[in-house]
């Protein structure tokens, strides 16, 4: 398979030319009713299309969410393919939100799905739960450094439900978000500048000093705006780790449209904020 450059090379150069915002395409109902869409395949698309019109030129990554796609059968999972093929070639690294994970015989078809060259859903980064074990993620693992392409492994989830599992301590006393952040940093070891293995962490979760964030891969880091952390809580969240962050924007920037300036508007003014909460003075 001919690869791309490795996904964090590409990540790297786009966080550094656009800045590090990735904006999210979340098409919830009530954003379809506010944008005065019906709620069916035509609204889906007219919203896709407007985000990918408005950002994928200007903003590092956009994240489409599969769910929003999916609850429209085939005919939604069409236009994601259409969106993500439209916003690459725009000019923006896509990150799929489908969050996979299986045993590894079916994750290997996962990946396929989302990682391969070929395949119609083909994507920068593929989001994936490691909750069978970090382990059967490798198939993805392997795809990923075939094809030049990521994925970002939930680790510490915005959502206040996720430390039941996240922060249980294994027998050895780490616990189990604190090893998903070591099996990453592993997988990145010696990469430059960025590996292409990252973790979610979100932006939700006040001080994360206790954990090692530093695995020289990205941080995908939703939770601001709709879920109510600020771009100011980066650099308290994320403290030394904090210019690896790719911070998730979705409702905060979505709930601006239909209007396509008034996105973009929306988009910048994070974009500005986040630019001031990572820059070292
Ligand atoms: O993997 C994700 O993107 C994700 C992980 C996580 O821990 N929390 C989280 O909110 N997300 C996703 O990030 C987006 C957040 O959307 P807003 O709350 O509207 O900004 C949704 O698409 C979620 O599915």
């Amino acid at each position: 398979m001919s690869a791309l450059e490795p996904f964090g090379t590409r990540l790297r150069r786009a966080m550094d030319e656009r800045g590090p915002l990735c904006v999210g395409i979340d098409p919830h109902a009530s954003l379809l009713a506010e944008w005065g869409l019906n709620d069916d395949v035509a609204g889906l698309e007219r919203f896709s299309r407007t985000v990918v019109e408005a950002m994928a030129d200007r903003v590092a990554v956009l994240k489409p969410q599969s769910a929003f796609f999916e609850r429209f059968g085939s005919r939604g999972v069409a236009v994601l393919e259409r969106s993500v093929a439209e916003a690459r070639a725009a000019g923006a690294l896509v990150v799929m939100d489908a969050k996979r994970g299986d045993i590894g015989s079916t994750m290997a078809a996962y990946a396929e799905s989302f990682l391969h060259k070929d395949s119609p859903l083909f994507s920068d980064a593929l989001t994936v739960s490691p909750y069978l074990g970090y382990g059967s993620l490798s198939p993805a693992v392997a795809l990923a450094r075939e094809s030049g392409t990521g994925l970002f492994v939930l680790a510490l989830t915005s959502n206040p439900e996720g430390g039941e599992v996240q922060h249980a301590v294994r027998m050895d006393g780490r616990n189990v978000g604190a090893t998903m952040l070591a099996h990453l940093a592993a997988e990145n070891v010696g990469e430059e500048p960025l590996g292409s293995f990252g973790a979610v962490v979100g932006a939700t979760l006040g001080d994360l000093s206790t954990y090692d964030l530093d695995i020289n891969g990205p941080l995908l880091a939703p939770g601001i705006g709709a879920q109510g952390a600020t771009p100011s809580d980066l650099r308290r969240v994320f403290g030394a780790a904090v210019g690896n962050v790719v911070p998730n924007v979705s409702r905060g920037v979505l709930r601006h449209g239909p209007d396509v300036v008034a996105l973009r508007e929306a988009a910048s003014r994070f974009a500005e904020e986040i630019r001031k909460a990572v820059t070292v003075d």
